[in-house]
């Protein structure tokens, strides 16, 4: 038996406390990623997506209160990539026998939400969960060569690989380590924040926002090595409001609305048919689509409302969604016609947290994939 290695998040919340007032960043929040697969987090501007991630690394200011679970379980038998650069430090959190887990390759699981901060600094950031920046260029010192950059962070994550085998498999020339920030082009600059994150061979990558200011080529490319490090056998977590960017990579969509998981779906089946209310105005407000935006605006976070917070922008809503919806798998959806009898394969089916979802056939999308790339 073979465990793959995910991360478990469950009921994930997160509150900021200001003077006089409370915001509501996370709320209740329920999701998984798994080794070989990238899910995307795609959700509007403040809806809480970069607070959850930074959640996830232990990373939020002293005034953010987080409860529930984010269960970080690392597998026991599926390697990843072709050659692992690191055998994982063993030196903490050791409820097993060192053999045992020497015998195993896995870690105990870790709460992300309870471990203290220096298991978190000592055994997670960097080492199961590698993070890549929303802006490269910045992120890197700009007095240092990508060479020495990349050497200090294997050295500090004790891994043995040389920053070439490293760069190499990011995709750069030994050459181009030997640049100054300065020196690179934007795309080398992202291969170098890639390889960083890479440095102590996590299974899990947090993208947040990695195309943020990056032309369309330069997107896809990011898009095509966050695809690589997936079927390499990572888990990819990428965070973005770029539902192209989405499409191109994701296996799984999951859609942040008013700091709720709204909605979890199979990729494909969410671009073909969307079954929550607010996910199908996300993508019809895309060009390549409707181009038509979901009037009104989300609520504030410190007053959001006691129901379901789409309601007041819903064209579905009813008394019912004055009370909020839980998130919960949609009954298998009816026969297509002419399938010839054939049944949805579970893989199809979405999560959503509506009281009047949308029927998968109700929402047909033209997919214009000609004016979309
Ligand atoms: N330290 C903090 N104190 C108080 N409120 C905060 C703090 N950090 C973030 N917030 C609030 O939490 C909410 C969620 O912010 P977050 O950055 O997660 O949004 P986002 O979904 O990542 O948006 P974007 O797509 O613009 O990056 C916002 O209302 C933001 O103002
Ligand atoms: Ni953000």
């Amino acid at each position: 038996m073979t465990a793959p290695s995910r991360l478990r998040v469950d009921g994930l919340t997160v509150r900021f406390h200001l003077s006089g007032a409370t915001v509501q960043a996370v709320t209740d929040a329920r999701f998984e990623v798994r080794q070989g697969e990238c899910l995307a987090l795609v959700g509007e501007s403040g809806c809480g997506k970069s607070v959850m991630a930074h959640a996830l690394l232990g990373l939020l200011p002293g005034n953010a209160e987080v409860t529930g679970s984010a269960w970080l379980e690392s597998g026991d038998g599926a390697p990843i990539g072709r050659s692992p650069l690191l055998a994982h430090s063993t030196d903490n959190l050791v409820p097993r026998s060192p053999a045992a887990l020497a015998a195993s390759g896995s870690l105990p699981p870790v709460d992300l939400v309870a471990a203290p901060e220096e298991v978190l600094a000592r055994s997670v950031r960097g080492r199961r969960i590698g993070l890549v920046p929303q802006s490269p260029a910045t992120h890197l010192t700009p007095v240092r060569t990508a060479r020495s950059q990349l050497e200090e962070a294997l050295r500090e994550l004790g891994n043995p690989a040389s920053a070439d085998d490293l760069a190499a498999r990011a995709g750069l020339r030994p050459a181009d380590l030997d640049r100054y920030p300065h020196e690179l082009s934007g795309g080398m600059a992202q291969r170098v924040a890639n390889a960083l994150a890479l440095a102590g061979d996590p299974w899990l990558i947090l993208a947040d926002e990695p195309t943020s200011g990056l032309d369309r080529p330069l997107v896809d490319a990011t898009m095509a090595e966050l695809r690589r490090l997936a079927d390499d056998g990572r888990a990819v977590l990428l965070i973005t409001h770029d539902l192209r960017a989405a499409e191109q990579v994701a296996d799984r969509v999951a859609v942040m609305y008013a700091s709720r998981v709204v909605s979890v779906a199979p990729a494909a089946a969410f671009f073909a048919g969307p079954r929550h209310p607010y996910a199908a105005g996300l993508l019809d407000a895309l060009p390549s689509r409707r181009f038509t935006p979901i009037p009104g605006r989300p609520p504030e976070l410190t007053r959001l409302p006691d129901g379901c917070a789409f309601l007041p922008r819903c064209e579905r809503a009813s008394a019912a969604c004055e009370r909020v919806p839980e998130l919960a798998e949609l009954p298998e959806p009816p026969v297509p016609q002419g399938s010839g009898g054939r049944v949805a394969p579970v893989s199809d089916r979405q999560e959503v947290a509506c009281h009047h979802p949308l029927e998968p056939l109700e929402h047909p999308l033209e997919l214009d994939h000609n004016a979309a790339r």
